[in-house]
C-alpha cells in the first residue's frame, strides 16, 4: 500500500571497488557498515529502470491521473545517481535506453490519457501543462523561457504557494513533453566534481499540471 511519503533507496555499482551497503529486498533492508534501516523498498545494483518505476514512479502517477498530487524527489551526494535514476543516462540522445522515472512517468501519463480518450472521444477532454525550474545559489530560474535564464530570476509567492511569472507549456504528446524536457536540461547549470564528471550544480523541479473532463449524465467532473 502507497503511504504519504514513502522512502527508497538505491545502490549503483562502484565500478570493481568494494561496497560498504548490503541490501536485503525481501526486507527491504539496507545494511551499511553493520547498522541496518528499513525502508519501502531498496534497489541494487542489478535493478532496472523499470524496476525502480513500477515501485517508485507508477503508483504516484496512477494517483496523479486520479486527480492526486504527487511528488517524486531524488536525494543522494554528487555521483551517487540522482540524474540517471529521474532522467536516464543519456536524456539528449536520439533512443532513449534505459529511460529514468521522468520519460517513463510521462509516457505512462499520455498512454493512460489518450486510452481514456480513444474510449470516450466526446466525453472524456484532457489538457496538461509543463514548467521547468531550477534552483542554483538559492535563487529559482525558468528553464523553458525563451530568453537568457540568467536574466530571469523568479520569486516564491508564499500565500500561492506558486512561482511568479513562471512559464507554462501546453504539452499534448509525450514526444512534446519530452522535447521540454531536454530544452531545460540544455540550460541547466553543470560542472565537474571529484565525484562526477557531469555533475547537476542546481537542484531542477520538473512539474506537470493535468486537468480532466468527464462527462456522466448531467454531472460534469
Ligand atoms: N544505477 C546505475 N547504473 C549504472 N550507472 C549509474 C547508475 N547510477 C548512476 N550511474 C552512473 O554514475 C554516474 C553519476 O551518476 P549521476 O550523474 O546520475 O549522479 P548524480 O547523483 O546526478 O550526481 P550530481 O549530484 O553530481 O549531478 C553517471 O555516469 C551515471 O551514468
Amino acid at each position: 500500500m502507497i503511504e504519504n511519503v514513502n522512502v527508497f533507496a538505491r545502490v549503483r555499482s562502484l565500478s570493481g571497488e568494494e561496497s560498504c551497503l548490503q541490501i536485503h529486498h525481501e526486507l527491504s533492508r539496507i545494511t551499511v557498515n553493520d547498522k541496518a534501516y528499513y525502508l519501502d523498498d531498496v534497489f541494487g545494483e542489478t535493478a532496472s529502470q523499470e524496476d525502480v518505476f513500477d515501485i517508485v514512479g507508477r503508483p504516484i502517477i496512477d494517483g496523479f491521473i486520479e486527480g492526486i498530487n504527487g511528488t517524486i524527489f531524488a536525494y543522494g551526494q554528487t555521483g551517487s545517481g540522482k540524474t540517471y535514476t529521474m532522467l536516464g543516462p543519456d536524456i539528449n540522445g536520439t533512443e532513449l535506453n534505459n529511460a529514468g522515472i521522468i520519460p517513463q512517468a510521462v509516457d505512462q501519463i499520455f498512454d493512460t490519457l489518450k486510452g481514456k480518450f480513444e474510449q470516450d472521444p466526446v466525453f472524456f477532454k484532457f489538457s496538461m501543462k509543463c514548467t521547468f525550474l531550477e534552483i542554483y545559489n538559492d535563487e529559482i530560474y525558468d528553464l523553458l523561457r525563451n530568453e537568457d535564464i540568467f536574466s530571469k530570476k523568479l520569486e516564491i509567492r508564499v500565500c500561492a504557494g506558486d512561482v511568479k511569472n513562471v512559464e507554462e507549456k501546453d504539452v499534448t504528446s509525450y514526444s512534446e513533453c519530452m522535447e521540454l524536457l531536454k530544452r531545460g536540461i540544455k540550460k541547466r547549470k553543470n560542472a565537474e566534481t571529484a565525484m562526477n564528471s557531469e555533475s547537476s550544480r542546481s537542484h531542477a523541479i520538473f512539474m506537470l499540471k493535468l486537468s480532466t473532463e468527464e462527462i456522466e449524465g448531467d454531472n460534469i467532473s
